[in-house]
């Protein structure tokens, strides 16, 4: 018995849309909400998100709105705005929120200036609103088209973060769950930053043997940073850290990456990002990681490198080189 009826998400990108065709084929009614009114549109009209997921059919059970007030009769919220405009969203959400209505998390970064994971985002504009973290190896398009995948929902209470996992699994869409929220957050931060540090090798063409040693020192890189916030090793470990770096590092299907992949093809970050609609959300987390590294002392050499390209204070070849001029030191 399912204890959710109406899912609202919130953000109709690529990944709130997919989402909301696994909450549609989970059996939720559920309300897409989207800030163009094309995407509206669209969705009403054609049944397909021609912005964001063009060339997906869309489940008839999914209405799209454009405001906030639509989403007042869902009782469980995904939440899938960039981490930049998350506060925003969820500040827009909160008079037309339920009480008692959980919000899960879906958005992969840390927000700039206030160096916040998305979590303490949520705490500080939805105060009163239990909170999740869905993250894991999923690209949207897949996802959309009903291919398989497993993802960690992650709730520090077990009992709801079981209910949320049961409302939204499909035969192909597969939670996890685990108790440790910022686990799964900090993972799903920090491999983006790692794929793009990925698409530059990529890019330079350097070869099979430097792509598995950046994933797995990077992957040493995401493991320090999420303890250091309060993280368990084992979370990481799992779908929300190691198993979203190697989908993430591995595919040009990744924006992240395939920012990377023009890097180090030579471009610049502006030519890099011209004419894209969508999110490379590595491009805005890279100083909000490097920032909260310095902060917590954490050593993290690769996300410096990727930041300070990023920023236009070092060349790809010069970071290049002085990763691997570092002094030589224990693996662990
Ligand atoms: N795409 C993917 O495969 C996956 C993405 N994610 C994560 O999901 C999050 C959303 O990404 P995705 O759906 O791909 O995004 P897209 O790049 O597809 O779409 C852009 C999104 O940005 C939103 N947006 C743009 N400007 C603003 C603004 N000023 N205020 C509020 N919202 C704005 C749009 O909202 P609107 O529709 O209302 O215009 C839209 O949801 C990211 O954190 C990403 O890392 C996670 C897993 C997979
Ligand atoms: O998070 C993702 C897959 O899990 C999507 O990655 P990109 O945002 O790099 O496309």
């Amino acid at each position: 018995m399912n204890r959710f009826k109406h899912a609202g998400v919130i953000g109709a990108g690529a990944w709130g849309t997919a989402l909301a065709q696994v909450c549609a084929r989970a059996g939720l009614a559920v309300t897409l909400q989207a800030r163009e009114p094309e995407v509206v549109e669209s969705i009403a009209a054609r049944r397909e998100n021609t912005l964001f997921l063009p060339g997906v059919a869309l489940e008839p059970e999914i209405a799209a709105v454009a405001d906030m007030a639509g989403l007042s009769s869902c009782d469980l919220i995904l939440a899938v705005a960039p981490a930049q405009h998350l506060r925003s969203a969820l500040k827009a959400l909160a008079p037309h929120l339920r009480a008692g209505t959980p919000v899960v998390l879906c958005a992969k970064g840390v927000e700039q200036g206030t160096l916040k994971l998305m979590t303490e985002v949520a705490a500080e504009t939805l105060p009163d609103a239990p909170l999740a973290v869905l993250s894991g190896p999923s690209f949207a398009g897949e996802v959309a088209r009903n291919l398989p995948t497993a993802v960690t929902l992650a709730c520090e209470d077990e009992a709801l973060g079981r209910a949320i996992a049961e409302a939204i699994a499909t035969p192909t869409f597969r939670p996890y769950i685990a108790g440790d929220m910022i686990g799964a957050e900090a993972g799903g931060a920090v491999k983006n930053v790692l794929a793009i540090a990925c698409g530059i090798v990529e890019g330079k063409g350097l070869g099979r043997s430097a792509h598995a040693a950046l994933i797995t020192r990077g992957f040493a890189e995401l493991t320090r940073l999420a303890m250091a916030l309060g993280a368990r090793a084992e979370t990481v470990a799992g779908l929300c850290g190691l198993g979203d770096l190697v989908l993430t590092c591995s595919s040009p299907q990744s924006r992240n990456m395939s920012v990377g992949l023009a890097l180090g093809g030579g471009m610049t970050l502006t030519e890099a990002l011209a004419g894209k609609l969508s999110v490379a959300e590595g491009v805005a987390s890279a100083p909000a990681v490097r920032d909260l590294a310095t902060r917590l002392g954490v050593e993290m050499p690769i996300c410096q490198a990727v930041a300070a390209i990023l920023a236009g204070e070092a060349q790809v070849d010069a970071a290049i080189a002085g990763l691997l001029s570092r002094p030589l030191k224990s693996e662990a």
